[in-house]
């Protein structure tokens, strides 16, 4: 079944602040869509909005026009940073937790990936570096089978080689009729396996588009194209 990931008119506040506003997005298909935007848009809030980590937004999230929280949840794979797990457990402890908790952990996929990256399954948490870590976060998430994938900055610690390599893995990864949302500032890099675009800007969605749109209407590339949207008067948004 395909998949359709639909926000409308959320709106978002912490502390009084206006995170976003008006978010309304329709995301359908087997597709890979990048959330670009400044630091500090919004990107990780969404995320965290639609996975269902963050909560006290109002609009509606509904996946395959399911709103229930919780069975959005289990429909969601989400690149949890593991901020909950202890430091002392070792990778392979980690990844039991997951299975045992998760029905759609596909243990297969996952020896796969951490063949692939080079993890040694008897470290522990806290003796991994960053990119290490990262990589690890990567497999957990790509091991699940689920109908959306929220990769927020996957890459933003591993070394440019193990990234054109995961980047290049991502689509055999990622089950057909899936939808995988990543943000991720080196946009030149994750442009080449993306089919569409949202920009979080303004606290909203100022960009909505395919990447092959953006490329035959604007010339451009999808980095350019990017950057233009802020180089030019913000009259223009
Ligand atoms: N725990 C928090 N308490 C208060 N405000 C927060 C908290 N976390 C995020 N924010 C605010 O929410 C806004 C959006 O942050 P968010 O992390 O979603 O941005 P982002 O687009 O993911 O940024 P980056 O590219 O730097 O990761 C920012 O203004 C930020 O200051």
């Amino acid at each position: 079944m395909t998949t359709t990931l639909k926000v409308e008119q959320l709106n978002y506040r912490r502390n009084l602040k206006k995170i976003l506003a008006n978010v309304s997005l329709t995301l359908s298909g087997n597709k890979i869509v990048g959330l670009l935007g400044e630091n500090g848009a919004g990107k990780t809030t969404l995320m965290r909005l639609i996975a269902g980590v963050a909560k006290n937004a109002s609009g509606t999230i509904s996946i395959n026009d399911e709103t229930d929280p919780a069975t959005r949840k289990s429909l969601i794979s989400y690149s949890n940073p593991l901020g909950g797990m202890a430091s002392n457990k070792r990778i392979s402890e980690i990844k039991a937790f997951y299975q045992q908790v998760y029905p759609d952990f596909d243990e297969q996929k996952y020896d796969q990936m951490i063949s692939f990256l080079k993890l040694d399954e008897t470290q522990r948490l806290s003796a991994l570096s960053k990119g290490t870590r990262e990589k690890f976060v990567i497999s957990l998430t790509l091991a699940r089978q689920t109908s959306v994938y929220l990769l927020d900055e996957p890459f933003s610690g591993i070394d440019s080689m193990s990234r054109k390599k995961i980047i290049n893995s991502i689509i055999q990864w990622k089950p057909v009729d899936s939808l995988m949302i990543i943000s991720d500032h080196y946009v030149s890099e994750i442009a080449p396996i993306l089919d569409e675009i949202v920009v979080i800007k303004d606290n909203t969605v100022a960009v909505h588009k395919a990447a092959d749109a953006i490329r035959e209407e604007s010339g451009q590339s999808i980095e350019d194209y990017y950057e233009s949207l802020y180089g030019e008067a913000d009259s223009n948004d």
